[in-house]
C-alpha cells in the first residue's frame, strides 16, 4: 500500500488537496492526481498543489499546480493564496510576504488581515471569440493571467442562473488547442458576478485567475485602466486591483484538514 501525506484547503470554494513534497520525491502522475481529486473514492479538490523546493532562487517553494484530472495548469490564482497559507501554518515561510515561484513565474503573496492579497502580474488582453453552451453563445474576451481566460457577458443574471455549466462549453478548438477557462459574468464595474467552468475540472465555485480577467476585462470596459472590482464568485468575493504597472487579487484562503491517503 502506498500513503501519501495530504492537507485540504479552499479559497473561496476553489478546493485544493495539498502534497507536501519538499525533498522533490514525489513526481505525481495524471492518474494519482486524479484519483486524490476523486470527491467519491479519493480526498476531493478542483486541483492538487503539490508543495515542492523552488530550482528558482528568487522563492523557497515551487507550487506545483495540477487540475483535478491531472492535467497542468500555467497558473492557479486561488491556490497561490491557499499555498502560502499552508507555507504560513506549517512554518515553511515566514511572511508577511512570500514568494512563490509558479510555471507563470514568481508571485509574491502578501498576508492582509485575514485575506493574501497576490500580485498576479499584468492581464493579457488577446482577440474576442466565442464560446457557446446548449445552442447559446456569446462574445468573449481572450486574456491571458498566465493560463488563458475567455471573459463572456451575459444579458442579465436570471441568463446567468439559468447556464447549464455541467456541460463543457464549445470554442475555438484552434484558438485554444490546449483548452480555455471560460467566465460568464454579469454586471458592470465596480462590482460584477461570474460563474466559470475550468479547463481540466469543470464548473468551480470560484476560479482566481479567472476573476483577475474578469476584473480586468469589467474595468476596461467602464473605460478604467485602472482601479478596483469585486467580483463575487458562487463561493465568496475576490477583489481585483488594476495598476498601471500590475494586477492585485485579494480573497482568503484555508486550510481544512489533514490525513493520509492510502492507495
Ligand atoms: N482555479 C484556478 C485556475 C486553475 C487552472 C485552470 N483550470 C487552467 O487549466 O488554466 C484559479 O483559481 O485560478
Amino acid at each position: 500500500m502506498t500513503t501519501i501525506e495530504f492537507a485540504k484547503g479552499h479559497g473561496t470554494g476553489n478546493d485544493f488537496v495539498i502534497v507536501p513534497d519538499l525533498d522533490d520525491a514525489l513526481p505525481l502522475k495524471d492518474a494519482q492526481v486524479a484519483a486524490l481529486c476523486d470527491r467519491r473514492f479519493g480526498i476531493g479538490g478542483d486541483g492538487l498543489l503539490r508543495v515542492a523546493p523552488s530550482e528558482d532562487p528568487a522563492a523557497e517553494w515551487f507550487m506545483d499546480y495540477r487540475n483535478a484530472d491531472g492535467s497542468i495548469a500555467e497558473m492557479c490564482g486561488n491556490g497561490v493564496r491557499v499555498f502560502a497559507r499552508y507555507l504560513l501554518e506549517k512554518g515553511l515561510a515566514a511572511g508577511p510576504e512570500i514568494a512563490v515561484a509558479t510555471r507563470a513565474g514568481i508571485k509574491t503573496v502578501t498576508v492582509e488581515g485575514d485575506e493574501l492579497r497576490v500580485d498576479m502580474g499584468s492581464a493579457v488582453f488577446g482577440a474576442t471569440s466565442e464560446a457557446s453552451v446548449e445552442g447559446f453563445t456569446w462574445s468573449g474576451q481572450v486574456v491571458s493571467m498566465g493560463n488563458p481566460h475567455l471573459v463572456c457577458h451575459l444579458g442579465d443574471e436570471a441568463e446567468l442562473e439559468a447556464l447549464e455549466l455541467f456541460h463543457q462549453p464549445r470554442y475555438d478548438t484552434v484558438l485554444f488547442p490546449e483548452g480555455v477557462n471560460v467566465e460568464f459574468v454579469t454586471g458592470t464595474a465596480p462590482h460584477v458576478r461570474m460563474r466559470v467552468h475550468e479547463r481540466g475540472v469543470g464548473e468551480t465555485a470560484s476560479c482566481g485567475t479567472g476573476a483577475c480577467a474578469v476584473g480586468a476585462v469589467a474595468l476596461s470596459h467602464a473605460g478604467l485602466g485602472t482601479g478596483t472590482c469585486k467580483v463575487d464568485v458562487p463561493g465568496g468575493t475576490l477583489t481585483i486591483t488594476v495598476t498601471d504597472e500590475t494586477l492585485f487579487m485579494t480573497g482568503p484562503a484555508v486550510i481544512v484538514a489533514e490525513g493520509v491517503f492510502r492507495a
